[in-house]
């Protein structure tokens, strides 16, 4: 059984109080939601812990928005796995386009970074997806297949759950038609050795979208950036027909 997991990315947003004072506002609306969707709020690092004491004892599960291969060590402005585990982080995105455009990510370190995910426990968030260029020469497939190969050597699909985000839909409000989404996550899911892997749609999802988006049978749920900012926004997503 693929499981449906809907996950919010903060990136660079929000301080701990206003961390706070989201979760506030969110959690009352998750009595609507239905048990077996997962739940998943992916701050900066600075609003895990206390992001984490909060949510004790709710549904509600964190996840990074990255972390480094070594255990420990002199690598200025990182994160170690055991650091998320030990505060009950349980999730982690991995190769995000940004950090992919504009923090010299490839698809090596992204291997890197998945296999110490899961070595110490977490359950990577491995994102894939291509540019507007890219798209627009045909490319799409054979880049995908190409993440894919490379970022998920010696990778366990036992515990992985993959995003496709195509770039010129994030934050740009230029949503990938939901059919379209379907098409390519279904290349994706032939890709893959395990049938059973959760696979998330990205990009420009709103509370207006999802709707359809969640209709279409190859997608599992969304990785949310901007929506999954605003208390009632992001509830209406996670609570979709
Ligand atoms: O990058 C994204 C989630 O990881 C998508 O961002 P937006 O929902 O703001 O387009």
């Amino acid at each position: 059984m693929r499981k449906i997991v809907i996950a919010g990315n903060w990136k660079m947003f929000k301080t701990q109080a206003e961390s706070e004072n989201f979760l506030s506002g969110f959690l009352p609306h998750l009595e609507e939601t239905p048990s077996e969707r997962e739940v998943i709020l992916c701050p900066p690092f600075t609003d895990l812990s206390v992001m984490s004491k909060y949510l004790h004892g709710s549904r509600v599960n964190l996840g990074a928005q990255n972390v480094h291969w070594e255990e420990n060590g002199a690598y200025t402005g990182e994160i170690a796995a055991p650091m998320l585990t030990e505060i009950g982080v349980r999730y982690v995105i991995i190769g995000h386009s940004e950090r992919r455009q504009y923090f010299g990510e490839t698809d090596e370190t992204v291997n890197l970074r998945l296999k110490a995910a899961q070595k110490y426990g977490l359950t990577p968030i491995l994102c894939v997806g291509e540019t507007k260029q890219q798209r627009d020469a045909g490319e799409t497939e054979k880049l995908i297949s190409t993440q894919l190969e490379k970022d998920l050597v010696d990778v366990d699909q036992t515990n992985l759950i993959i995003a496709y985000e195509p770039i010129w839909a994030i934050g740009t409000g230029d949503t990938c038609e939901a059919t379209e989404a379907n098409r390519v996550i279904g290349l994706i899911r032939d890709q893959l050795t395990n049938p059973h892997v959760s696979i998330q749609y990205g990009g420009s999802v709103k509370p207006n979208n999802i709707d359809e988006i969640m209709e279409q049978p190859e997608i599992d749920g969304a990785l949310v950036g901007g929506a999954s900012l605003e208390a009632d926004s992001f509830a209406r997503i996670v609570n979709y027909q």
